[in-house]
């Protein structure tokens, strides 16, 4: 086996790559082979909560094929990204109709770099600080959960609180949607956005509890959350500083509101002809 392949189905490529000094040696796959070995010897409760982890609980492939493994592993890290790369377009739809709060978000921009003498340099622990952007991605996020979340399939019959039982085999999911407009969790005004209550509420974008299960819960929760928080908050700052954004939508005739399992994401989206957003650069 080619350890120097970026890809199973390209082994020749990285290699060649290598070989012409265009990339360094690929690590990855040693390391996958050494630690997933590693892993066997750990006790259950010593066993870390990150990707190499996950890759040895889920994959057929340990140790068989570390090669694969390593593509596994690429394919987790593609799907975490477009993940983020999503969020950040539905994110940006936001700032586009929210001007107000944009305001908002940018005069905490602009405290933090007269804080770091003129500086745009935005360091990891300033992060921190964006408390008011926190607060915004986490409102954005708690009203955009669709209906269908945190898919299970039972292992054996699961007989429910209210006496229902639900056979061995079949799949089920979460209403997350229903769950973050609950008024004893939110408050009267649920369904409205009021970015500033989480920061009322003394709780952050990166907090795993009922009040946020955007990163799911328990033993399977998001392995990526402090990652994709940080470069959520890292982009979002930059846009904020860089651009003025402003939606250019037309709504779309004939469609039927029914047809959609809608948040308020797809209703300005995907329900209408869009020519895109505009961006206006600062001044
Ligand atoms: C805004 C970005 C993200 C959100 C909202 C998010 C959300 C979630 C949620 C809700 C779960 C739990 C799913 C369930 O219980 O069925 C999950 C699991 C997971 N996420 Fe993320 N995620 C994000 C980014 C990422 C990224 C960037 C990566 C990898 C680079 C990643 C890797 C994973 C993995 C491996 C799991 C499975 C954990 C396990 O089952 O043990 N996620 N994520």
């Amino acid at each position: 086996m080619d350890r120097t392949s970026i890809d199973i189905y390209s082994e020749n490529l990285y290699s060649m790559l290598f070989r012409n000094g265009d990339v360094g040696k690929n690590y990855i796959y040693e390391y996958i082979e050494l630690e997933s070995k590693r892993r066997k010897y750990l006790p259950e409760f010593g066993k870390p909560m990150d990707i190499i982890q996950f890759l040895v609980d889920n994959s057929n492939y340990v140790e068989e094929d570390v090669a694969k493994m390593g593509f596994q592993l690429q394919r987790v890290i593609e799907s975490g990204i477009m993940i983020i790369a999503n969020r950040l377009y539905s994110l940006v739809i936001e700032l586009s109709i929210r001007h107000e709060e944009c305001k908002e978000l940018l005069e905490e921009q602009l405290s933090l770099i007269e804080m770091n003498n003129g500086s745009t340099h935005i360091s990891f622990e300033m992060l921190d600080e964006m408390v008011l952007l926190d607060a915004f991605i986490k409102e954005c996020f708690r009203m955009s959960g669709g209906t269908t979340f945190m898919l299970r399939n039972t292992t054996q019959d699961v007989v429910m609180s209210n006496g229902v039982t639900v056979p061995k085999g079949e799949y089920v999911c979460f209403n997350i949607q229903t769950h973050n407009r609950n008024p004893k969790l939110f408050g009267p005004n649920a369904n409205s956005f009021d970015y500033k209550r989480h920061i009322r509420l003394g709780m952050k974008l990166s907090d795993a509890s009922l009040a946020n299960l955007i990163w799911g819960a328990g033993a399977r929760i998001c392995l990526a959350r402090l990652y994709s928080v940080a470069i959520i908050k890292l982009v979002m700052a930059i846009l904020i500083r860089n651009f003025e954004f402003f939606p250019n939508y037309r709504s779309q005739r004939n469609s039927k509101f029914e047809d959609l399992d809608a948040s308020h994401y797809t209703i300005l989206s995907d329900r209408n002809k869009t020519s895109g957003l505009y961006a206006i650069q600062r001044s």
